[in-house]
């Protein structure tokens, strides 16, 4: 799949923009602030409907302007597709496909995939779990875009038992509240738990799979880029902990089935349910899990180097573009924001190995010199408000 033509309208810098864009890499150099990274976010944004950068809406609108607007041609085995998508924070987003009636953004989600990889992704070695968790689910909704309802029902309905745990814990006077707690409001907790694990079970299944799945592709992807570390291993780590049978999330194990899930988080909800009243706030579940990534014997996070972090995080983006790229859908466009100036030489030379072999690979740089000379493809300069021709 490749990205024919792009064009952004008050898009954080940008006033407009038109690109055509080509298979093959394209480079877009110019010096720092200059929108670079921002014709990158747009591109993201159109394929993820989230930022890589920011958590809300609103920064990606140009400011004095009220709305954005991102549109993208992409041709996938032959077939064009155009995409176009309004930015309004305050009101609720659109999009559109070719130019069609004006539905919901999730419309437009699995049309576009990309990986990207960028500075900002060195937290997902040395960020909280929560970066790790968004990996992981970015990637599930990447390869099966009904997994962004998932993520947002199991969000939805953890708020909505959070809540009514910190009212009954409340009600009860928090601490050893079970007794005195209202019966009505046990049996809708109850009901909520009903809907944890069912929700819950379906994302946590997924993301085992997909652990099992990824888990060979980081450790030769690593051992690709960085030859003479330790080797890398992921595993997910689990709220759930030993209730989880053996095996699953590894890549020899049993495939992870959703309906068990579900059976053993009620169980496991049943036994904390003391203790979640006591404290007012759901104890397990896939919002309390991490992906641990492992350098030898060790956790990267804590222990690894810098250039060890880095590769670790380039690692994890190969081996997700490798995944995606070896299953049904389409190659993803791959989008290497700022990335070479923060490795050595051989780490460049190998990224620009496999990138250079992409369908379609966007690369941003401040300078040319920090562009491996691989990438001889369509040079465009950005400056002043403008993207030219180089
Ligand atoms: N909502 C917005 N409205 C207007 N300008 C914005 C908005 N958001 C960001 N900017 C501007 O965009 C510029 C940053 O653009 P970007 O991050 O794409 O730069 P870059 O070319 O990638 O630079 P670097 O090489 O430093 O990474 C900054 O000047 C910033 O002030």
């Amino acid at each position: 799949m490749y990205l024919r033509h792009l064009q952004v309208t008050d898009f954080r810098s940008w006033e407009h923009v038109d690109l055509p864009l080509a298979q093959g890499p394209t480079v877009l150099v110019g010096p720092n602030g200059q929108g670079k990274t921002n014709l990158l976010e747009a591109i993201g944004y159109i394929s993820t409907l989230s930022s890589h950068r920011v958590a809300t809406d609103a920064p990606l609108v140009r400011h004095g302007c009220d709305r954005a607007l991102v549109r993208a041609a992409v041709v996938n085995e032959g077939r064009e597709l155009t995409v176009e998508l309004e930015i309004a924070p305050g009101r609720a987003n659109r999009a559109r496909i070719n130019r069609g009636a004006v539905g919901k953004p999730r419309d437009v989600l699995g049309i576009l995939r990309t990986v990207l990889f960028s500075p900002e992704d060195l937290a997902l070695v040395r960020g909280d779990p929560s970066e790790r968790r968004r990996f992981l689910d970015d990637l599930l909704v990447q390869r099966a875009p009904r997994y962004a309802g998932v993520r947002s029902e199991y969000d939805r309905v953890l708020r909505q038992r959070n809540a009514l745990l910190k009212s009954v814990g409340r009600a009860g006077g928090r601490r050893g509240a079970r007794e005195e707690t209202d019966p009505y409001a046990l049996s809708t907790l109850q009901v909520w738990d009903n809907h944890l694990a069912s929700a819950g079970a379906e994302l946590l299944a997924a993301r085992l799979n997909l652990v099992a799945e990824l888990g060979p592709y980081v450790a030769s992807s690593y051992a690709d880029v960085a030859p003479d570390s330790r080797p890398a291993r992921i595993a997910y780590r689990s709220s759930l902990g030993g209730a989880l049978p053996e095996g699953w999330g590894t890549p020899d194990g049993p495939e992870a089935s959703t309906e068990q899930l579900g059976e053993i988080l009620l169980r496991v909800l049943g036994e904390v349910r003391e203790t979640e009243l006591e404290r007012g706030v759901s104890l397990i579940g896939p919002h309390r899990d991490d992906l641990e990534l492992m350098l030898g014997e060790a956790p990267a996070k804590g222990y690894a180097s810098h250039g060890e972090s880095w590769s670790f995080a380039l690692a994890l983006r190969l081996a997700s573009y490798r995944l995606l790229r070896n299953e049904s859908g389409g190659e993803p466009v791959l989008l290497l924001d700022d990335v070479f100036a923060e490795l050595d030489s051989r780490r460049r030379a190998r990224l620009a190995e496999v990138a250079t072999k992409a369908e379609q690979v966007l690369v941003t740089a401040a300078v040319d010199e920090d562009v491996p000379v691989e990438f001889a493809g369509v040079r465009y300069a950005v400056s002043n408000g403008e993207v030219t021709r180089a």
